[in-house]
């Protein structure tokens, strides 16, 4: 997604509240055998969560972003040189202690065993100094201009101390104040944060199978699914589906598949965090797509999240086989929304 009007439009402030963040640790290794001693073929070490790796790629695609959560004083320099490196502006709530380690095993056959870190201790005081924080943040768009143009993304899971009622919370904060809230989460705090609605979502099927209450193995139960949360008032209903592509709901606009071309793959760990960013980007450029711009906003982010699955982290906008890779992906129109409630209703 190349054009002038995305250029010209590109720049809409984004704040992206990682409630959970973590140091990446990316182990190379031929092949894991558990229970043995395993030589790593190399080893990196990375700021990384969700929210963080959403607001990377916003950031190279020229949005200016704001951080923050919770990050923990004990290992918060880590974080800090790699915002100033990556651009983004750095809003993070601290807390004691310091910032979870998830590892990332990733063997040459493109499989990666992740285990993720519970994460800091977070208590009341630190979540009412978030919620002002995230109320500064939205003061500052109102004050500004064009609270319309941009977003808060809350993606990840919940630290030890923060609820899924908590995390809901947040949400409805965002919303009440008018402005689009982007929710990527599972489990409880998925449901939870749906029922506010927010304003968009990305879940992949097993996440979004438990809320809506059966596997979402067929293009029915999918589209089912996404109809849904149409009704409910999601304005961008996305479920990814693996080697079924990604699926991309929006009330009144046709529903479309976008499958991305074979890769080979490295790793998968941040593929999904560059499909919403890339998504978020096409909606604040486009608020209203046209039909055949919502096909290449679907595009240009199932591509560039396929890209990022060739190297460890996020998506690299301006990857020079981008525009190949967008090529050879291929669009296609299911049922509307709204028809495709026609299915069982959901309990
Ligand atoms: O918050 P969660 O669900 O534990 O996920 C965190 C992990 O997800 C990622 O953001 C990838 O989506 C990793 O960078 C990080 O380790």
């Amino acid at each position: 997604m190349n054009d002038n009007t995305t250029r010209q439009a590109a720049g809409c402030p984004v704040l992206c509240v990682t409630l959970n963040p973590a140091l990446d640790m990316t182990i190379g290794l031929d092949s894991l055998v558990p229970g043995k001693v395993n030589r790593a073929r190399s080893h990196h070490l990375e700021a990384a969560g969700k929210g963080i790796n959403v607001a990377r790629v916003l950031a190279t695609l020229g949005h200016p972003v704001t951080l923050s959560g919770f990050l923990g004083a004990d290992n918060q320099a880590d974080f800090e040189a790699a915002f100033a490196e990556w651009g983004l502006s750095d809003a993070f709530e601290r807390v004691a202690g310091a910032t979870r380690i998830n590892v990332k095993l990733g063997e040459a056959s493109g499989r990666v065993t992740d285990i993720n870190g519970a994460g800091m201790q977070v208590d009341e005081a630190a979540f009412t100094r978030l919620e002002a924080r995230i109320d500064d943040w939205i003061d500052r768009q109102q004050a500004e201009g064009s609270p319309e143009r941009c977003a808060v993304v809350i993606a990840g899971s919940l630290p030890p101390g923060v609820s899924s009622e908590q995390l809901a919370s947040l949400v409805q904060r965002v919303r009440t104040r008018h402005i689009a809230c982007w929710l990527d989460t599972s489990g409880t705090a998925l449901e939870a944060g749906l029922a506010v609605p927010p304003s968009g979502v990305k879940p992949n099927e097993q996440e979004l199978a438990l809320w809506a209450g059966e596997p979402l193995e067929s293009d029915a139960a999918r589209q089912r699914a996404l109809a849904s949360l149409v009704e409910h008032g999601i304005e961008q209903a996305l479920i990814s589906a693996g080697p079924e592509g990604v699926l991309w709901a929006s009330p009144g606009a046709e529903t479309l598949r976008a499958r991305p071309p074979r890769m080979r793959v490295v790793s998968t760990v941040c593929a999904g965090d560059t499909l919403l960013a890339a998504m978020l980007h096409g909606v604040l450029c486009h608020p209203t797509p046209t039909a055949a711009m919502r096909e290449r906003i679907l595009r240009h982010a199932t591509a560039l999240s396929a890209e990022a699955v060739t190297h460890p982290g996020p998506g690299n906008p301006a990857a020079p086989e981008l525009e190949t890779l967008q090529q050879h992906t291929s669009i296609e129109t299911l049922a509307s929304a709204e028809v495709a409630t026609a299915g069982e209703p959901r309990p």
